[in-house]
């Protein structure tokens, strides 16, 4: 009986003392080494890039997979991130680190490995040989159907950013969450102007089978064009954000040659925004790594060798000094022009920074714009942001600046007098700009009747030319 006691307390004991330590946890994982040299393995390498550096898709939906696994919390060590929320906290996988998995009773694991120091990421993974035939192709079948649905659900989008030098890790780009809080909604511009690139970028985002049935590829670029503070940059946020496309911002001052830019390219994925800022800017400098061949065959890369379904913005504060052959037809798709404020555009912002839609300054404002002072949607807002405690005071600052900086000619680039050029005076210009009656017609035509040969197929869609009353 004492002996019955004591094997019970010894039992009791010996259990607590596993419970309490780690023992168990480490007799099991010993247990399980021993077992998996029991069997002959077999080890899939799943690469981040493929042999001409392009990112390989199923080591992206592979890590977005394991970086959703519940296990990953059991793992030994992991990554700690903040998310695209303060309050978020992501468990992504590090170098080394193992993680398992269990599919159709078979248990695999997946290691991240390094091929060298500072070299690309590899995920390796290892299954038992008698369950390959079994599981091997359900078992990818179903990473790339849960990778598919996590992205469909909760895609954040991201900022690429391409890096002074390749040091190997992750190719050129290095990418942050895209939070950029600009939307369609919130930019102030001509609302005609808008819905058209708004009905765009749909009509693009459905024509799969359309650029297809053309032989063509399925991209879409356009030039944002206008004096800094206009919008451009807020502009490309709204269309990644309707999109729901990562943006590849490039540096072209980063880039080290024409082949480096090539290779940028060749790295960027599929539903993406490839955006170009100030390339007037560039174009002019004089000492520069890339030269203008090496811009052009970049532009039409995307047609050439560097996969489908993405946009390519450029903006520039105005195209009076860029070579013609960047804006020839069938280079660029659609240019949109980012005027200085005008009264309507003036009355939106003012209902939006100060909740006034109307005000007795109103008439006094008008006439000043209809004089031709005028200001960036950038400096007005600011103005108003600075006096948002008192609208009277804000616009009162407003009608000062207006009547001291806002003058039209000294601030207008050549750019803005295309507003009222007609179809006859541009006809042969490369831009091919249109009074807003030629450019509602083309755009109408731009992807069911580009067959009927009235527009020649590869001549930008001019949606800048909106006249400032809203008349063509
Ligand atoms: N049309 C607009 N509607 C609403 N806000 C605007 C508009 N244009 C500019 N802003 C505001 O002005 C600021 C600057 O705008 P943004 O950076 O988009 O201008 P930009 O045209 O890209 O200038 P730059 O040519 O100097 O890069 C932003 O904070 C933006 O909110
Ligand atoms: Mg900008």
């Amino acid at each position: 009986m004492i002996l019955l006691l004591f094997l019970i307390l010894g039992l009791f004991l010996v259990l607590r003392f596993l419970w309490k330590t780690s023992l168990l946890h480490i007799l099991l994982n010993k247990f399980r080494c021993l077992e998996d040299r029991l069997h002959v393995h077999q080890t899939y390498r799943v690469p981040q890039f493929n042999l001409v550096f392009q990112e390989n898709e199923l080591f992206r939906k592979v890590s977005t997979y394991l970086n959703s696994l519940p296990s990953l919390e059991d793992s030994d060590f992991t990554n700690l991130f903040t998310g695209s929320k303060s309050n978020d906290i992501l468990l992504r996988l590090d170098i080394n680190q193992t993680i398992r998995d269990v599919f159709l009773g078979a248990r695999v694991t997946w290691t991240i490995d390094k091929s060298e120091k500072n070299g690309p990421k590899i995920l390796v993974l290892k299954l038992r040989k008698k369950d390959r035939r079994r599981i091997l192709r359900p078992y990818l079948q179903h990473i790339l159907s849960v990778a598919g649905d996590i992205s469909q659900r909760k895609k954040e989008l991201m900022l690429c950013m391409n890096v002074d030098s390749p040091s190997g890790e992750n190719g050129r780009w290095r990418s942050v969450p895209f939070n950029h809080p600009a939307s369609f909604d919130t930019l102030v511009m001509d609302v005609d102007l808008k819905n058209k690139v708004k009905a765009d970028l749909e009509t693009f985002l459905k024509s799969k089978q359309f650029y297809h049935r053309l032989g063509r590829v399925w991209k879409r670029s356009y030039l944002l064009y206008g004096p800094s503070g206009t919008g451009k940059s807020s502009f490309v946020a709204a269309m990644a954000r309707f999109l729901n496309f990562d943006v590849y911002d490039i540096d072209l001052s980063k880039v080290s040659d024409d082949s480096d830019l090539k290779m940028l390219l060749l790295q960027t994925t599929s539903k993406s925004m490839i955006v170009v800022e100030d390339l007037d800017r560039f174009l002019t400098e004089k000492c520069r790594n890339v030269s203008l061949s090496g811009i052009l065959n970049f532009m039409d890369g995307i047609v050439s060798c560097c996969g489908e379904e993405r946009v390519m913005v450029f903006t520039m504060n105005s195209k009076d000094q860029v070579d013609q052959p960047v804006l020839r037809p069938g280079r660029i798709d659609v240019h949109v022009q980012f005027p200085l404020c005008d009264f309507p555009s003036f009355k939106n912002l003012a209902n939006n920074y100060l909740g006034v839609k109307e005000h007795k300054l109103f008439p006094q404002l008008e006439e000043i714009f209809q004089g031709g002072a005028s200001l960036t949607p950038a400096e007005i807002g600011e103005i108003m942001i600075s006096n948002r405690s008192s609208p009277t005071r804000a616009l009162k600052s407003v009608i000062t600046a207006l009547q001291t900086t806002g003058t039209t000619k000294s601030r207008r680039s050549n750019d803005d007098d295309e507003l009222v050029r007609t179809p006859e005076e541009t006809s042969g210009d490369h831009g091919g700009l249109f009074s807003r009656e030629h450019s509602v017609r083309d755009f109408r035509k731009l992807y069911g009747l580009l067959k009927m040969g009235s527009r020649r197929k590869d001549e930008p869609l001019d949606l800048g030319t909106v006249d400032k009353d809203g008349s063509s």
